[in-house]
Formats: C-alpha cells, structure tokens, sequence
C-alpha cells in the first residue's frame, strides 16, 4: 500500500515543482499560518518549502501507512525496537518527569532512573561545592570528560549552548585517538584540582581507554598513589570500571536501553550537571519531556517532530535533495551540526530494513552545517548559486542573553531572515541588470548580470525559540531525535543501531600491530600495504 502512496508523492511532486515558493506566498495569504507549528515559545516554520496541502495529506498517509504512531507508542513503551539488539530505546524515560511508570521486560525503570538521576545530582553538587573534593580536600576546578562519540558529543555541545548557566567548575572534553588533543589539554591542567569522567557505555572504546590510560599515567606522576581518587566513571560495564581502579561510588550507570547517542538525559550528561548544576540539568529534562509529550499527543498534522521528519522525507525522497544543512545562528550551538551527525547518520544511514530486506529508496540523508553568521562567509556561495539543492535548516532565538549588546542579536537575526528569503525570492536576469544599472555600471558591464542572478525557489525551515534556555535547549534536542525516529520509522529501518561503525574497528584491531613494520602485511590490498610501506619509511622505523 505504501507503494502507491510512494508513487502518488511523485507524481504530485512533478505538477507541482515549477511553482515558485512566492507564488504559493501570493496565493495563500494564510500560508505562514498554515505551514507552521507553534509549541509554547517555540515555532516550527516550514512554508517556505514546496509543501503544500495535498504534499502534506499524501505525507501524513504516508506516515500511518507505514504505521508511524503505533511506531511511537512502542518505543515509549519500552517494547525491544531496536530489534537486531534486542533492546528498548528508552532514552524518554531519562526525562520522564511525570514519573509514570515505564516497564521494561514488566520491570519499572522509573526507580532505577531516579535514583541514578539523585546520585548524579549528589555528585555533581558536590564537585560545584568542594564538598567532593580533590585528595587533598581543595576543590576541584577543572573537570575532563573522557569519551566519544554518544559518550563525548552530547555534553560537548550542551556545554558551551548553556554556557550563560555554567557557574561550575571549567569543563574540558577529550575524545580523538589523537594524542595531541589530551597533550595540549593537559598542559593547561593541574592534576591536584582536575578531575576525570571517563565516559564509555561500554568501556572498551579504544579511543576512549587509551585516553583515559593516559590521563591515569599523568595524574599518578601528578599526585601519586591516590590517582583514581580523581576518576568518576560513567558506564555500564562495572566490572570494567573497578578494573580500572574507580571506586563504586563514583561511578554512574545506565540500562542498555539507552542508546550512546540518546544518553545525554542520563549519567552521560553528568559533565553538563556539573557545570550547570541540578536544577538547571532538570529544566533541560524537562524539556525534552515537553517534546516528548507534544510528539506522543499532538495530532500528526500539528506534531513538530512529526512534520520536520516529513519534510525531511519529501526533501530527501521525493524532491531527491541528498544533504540538509543545519544552520544555528546562535554562536552556542556551533556544536549542534556534529551533534546532530552522529544522532541522523548513525541513526538513519541504514540500506537494510529491520526486516532485512534492502531500501529501495534512499535513507538517511547527509547532515552537516555550521553557525550563522560564519556559514554565509564561507559555503552559502554553494547553498545560493550551486548547481545542488540543499534544504536548510535555520535555527534562531527570539531574544539573546547578551542583554548589553542589542545590536548584534538584530544583527544575527536579520541575517537569519535574509538567508532564507533570499533562497526563496532569488533574483532573476532582468532585476540583475537593472541593480547593475542603478550602480551606475557601463552598458558593455551588464552581461555580468547573468552571475549575479539567484536561481531562488530553494526550501528552508526556521525553528525560532524565545532564548537558549536549558528547557529550550531539551526541547530542540529532543525533536530532533524524534525527527529522526520518524524518518527511520518511514524508511522502516532500526534507527537505534550502528553496526556500519563495527569493520573499520576491527580492521583498525588488525592493523595497528603492523604500524612501523616493514613486513606481515602480504595479505593486505596494494593501497594499504603502500601505506604501510610509506609510513614506515617517513617515520623511519
Ligand atoms: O560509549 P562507548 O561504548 O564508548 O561508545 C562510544 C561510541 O562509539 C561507538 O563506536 C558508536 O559509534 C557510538 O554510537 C558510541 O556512542
């Protein structure tokens, strides 16, 4: 059944693609209203994108075609989704502020979530306080998250968007195999205040152990034989956390029902705690339980999360736009399009169904973008004139937290607003010309119009909020991961594995004992044993 409707979006798609986004403005006075969510102090606006009410009827038949709401309703229910895992995904019931219970295999994870939630927050209000403190009883003041990927981006992007609320001690985050990342840190730090979270779900990730291998060497030349006393770990392999010499009471753990992406609600985010404290890491809970109750209970047509996965599906499916830009103009959330990779493409970028068979359509779609203003000075030449569509995806606040400087937010936001209505509006040849002309250029200079004109008609969304507060902030994380749950619900694949991570892993595991040899390497391909060969010879091993 899906088929068809798959079928009939493309046929609509072709009536309807030549119509200018400002002729559909002309049309429909209304269009705005129309083509917009609002959700308290938050705004979804996706009028300037060639939906219109049939695209939007036919997506929303879509969406119950491939049985998106009770899709939804079993995630939140804590039922296995995530399939070739065999697990729930219940990263909801970490911001569940309702306290209502959610079961997994019949057990209620509530108690278990709030008391790790209270542990946290005794730890975290400790660390602020000095009341836990370094060996020596002095407070700590810098504190080092050790983890990647779901373990690293998730407080890494939280951090500095809070930064107006950070009044904890200063934060750092290490996360690449690359030593010079924990070298230069280190350098800075002094390891009678410092103290080390060493983030890994499951304690293995080579990045994260060799990082934290490292950060024990420099503390136990820094003060000795009480070293671990500066380690709190976050993970669920305990065994693994005492091996490495942490004491049980600092160390936080989570049910394997949290996904590494989803897991900044939880003992993940222990790091954002600290900097912020629990109250404010509550109102970003909070948040994400706002999105989460508007995702479970709005109709699908006024459902945010719901209608920017469609938009996302008609974009990528039906419009064929293979990449989407994430642009904040909001200077905190610089993380927010890595942030956003890891949640989308290792969610989405899937080519199997969780019934095994192969997509025939694509899925997920590249992510990537950069913070307003800078993204103008570099890659909007491309989103403008480039012979490629990329739907972008503006996100702005209303009202700033620089309160002494007015003229920068009326700055940033006019920009916001340009942006999207120059992609919509363009410029043809003949308005071209006739700028060059009130410019006062010469006649033989007007065939420089043909590059000055914008093709126009290209879609964006804009999420406006009031302010980047920590419940904001929930709220824009959490939609869009539910964004992404509808796109992968549509698709039909498991958006809460990641086995595409797992071979270059295990060929890394195989290759590194051949790093600096000159042979063993026979039965690798010609590149890598060219490599192999080069690097050898540059390192002169
Ligand atoms: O938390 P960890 O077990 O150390 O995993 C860290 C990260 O590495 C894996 O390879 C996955 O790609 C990520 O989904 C995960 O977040």
């Amino acid at each position: 059944m899906d088929e068809d409707i798959w079928s009939r979006l493309a046929e609509y798609y072709e009536r309807i693609k030549d119509t200018p986004l400002v002729e559909r403005f002309a049309r429909d006075p209304e269009r705005f209203q129309n083509f917009s969510i609002t959700l308290d102090d938050m705004l979804l606006d996706f009028s300037k994108t060639s939906l219109d009410e049939t695209a939007c009827s036919l997506l929303l038949e879509l969406a119950c075609a491939t049985d998106l709401e009770n899709k939804r309703d079993a995630m939140f229910n804590g039922e296995p989704v995530n399939r070739t895992e065999n697990r729930a995904a219940l990263h909801t019931a970490l911001r569940n502020r309702s306290n209502e219970p959610v079961f997994v295999e019949n057990k209620d994870v509530m108690p278990e979530v709030n008391a790790t939630l209270a542990s946290m927050a005794a730890f975290a209000e400790g660390v602020r306080s000095g009341i836990t403190s370094a060996h020596d009883g002095a407070a700590f003041t810098d504190v080092v998250n050790i983890g990647i990927g779901g373990s690293d981006l998730g407080p890494a992007m939280a951090t500095p968007a809070l930064a107006p609320y950070h009044d904890g001690p200063r934060l750092h985050f290490v996360s690449n195999a690359d030593g010079a990342e924990i070298s230069d840190l280190l350098k800075q730090l002094d390891p009678g205040r410092t103290l080390f979270i060493i983030s890994s779900k499951s304690f293995t990730t080579i990045e994260t152990m060799t990082n934290a291998a490292t950060a024990k060497k420099w503390m136990t030349a820094g003060i000795g034989e009480k070293a671990t006393e500066h380690f709190a770990a976050v993970s669920t392999a305990l065994d693994k956390t005492t091996e490495f010499g942490i004491a049980p009471d600092m160390v936080f753990s989570f049910g394997d029902w949290v996904g590494g992406r989803y897991s900044v609600w939880g003992p993940i985010g222990l790091s954002l705690m600290i900097a912020i404290g629990q109250e404010r890491f509550a109102e970003f809970l909070q948040g994400g339980h706002d999105m989460d109750q508007h995702f479970r209970s709005a109709p699908l047509h006024k459902n945010i999360p719901v209608m920017l996965g469609l938009v996302g599906i008609w974009h990528n499916n039906i419009c064929g736009y293979e990449s989407r830009a994430v642009l904040p103009y909001d200077q905190r959330l610089a993380r927010l399009p890595a942030y956003l990779q890891q949640l989308d493409m290792e969610s989405n970028g899937k080519s199997v169904t969780l019934t095994g068979d192969v997509i025939t359509r694509k899925s997920g779609p590249v992510v990537w973008g950069e913070a307003g203003t800078n993204g103008q000075h570099a890659f909007y030449q491309l989103i403008h004139q480039g012979s490629q569509i990329i739907p972008c995806e503006f996100l702005v606040a209303a009202q700033s937290h620089e309160e002494n400087l007015p003229q920068h937010h009326r700055l940033l936001l006019a920009n916001c607003l340009a942006q999207s209505e120059a992609l919509m509006r363009g410029r043809n040849r003949d308005e071209a010309t006739e700028r060059l002309r009130a410019q006062g250029a010469a006649q033989e200079d007007l065939d420089l119009a043909i590059h000055q004109v914008f093709p126009g008609n290209r879609p964006s969304t804009t999420l406006i909020y009031r302010k980047l507060t920590p419940r904001t902030l929930g709220r824009i994380i959490a939609l869009y991961e539910h964004r992404v749950f509808v796109e992968g619900a549509i698709w039909g694949v498991n958006s809460f594995d990641q086995w595409g991570v797992e071979l270059g892993k295990e060929l890394a595991a195989t290759l590194l004992p051949l790093i600096g040899k000159n042979a063993g390497y026979e039965d690798k391909d010609g590149s890598t044993q060219g490599l192999l060969q080069t690097i050898s010879q540059l390192r002169g091993d």
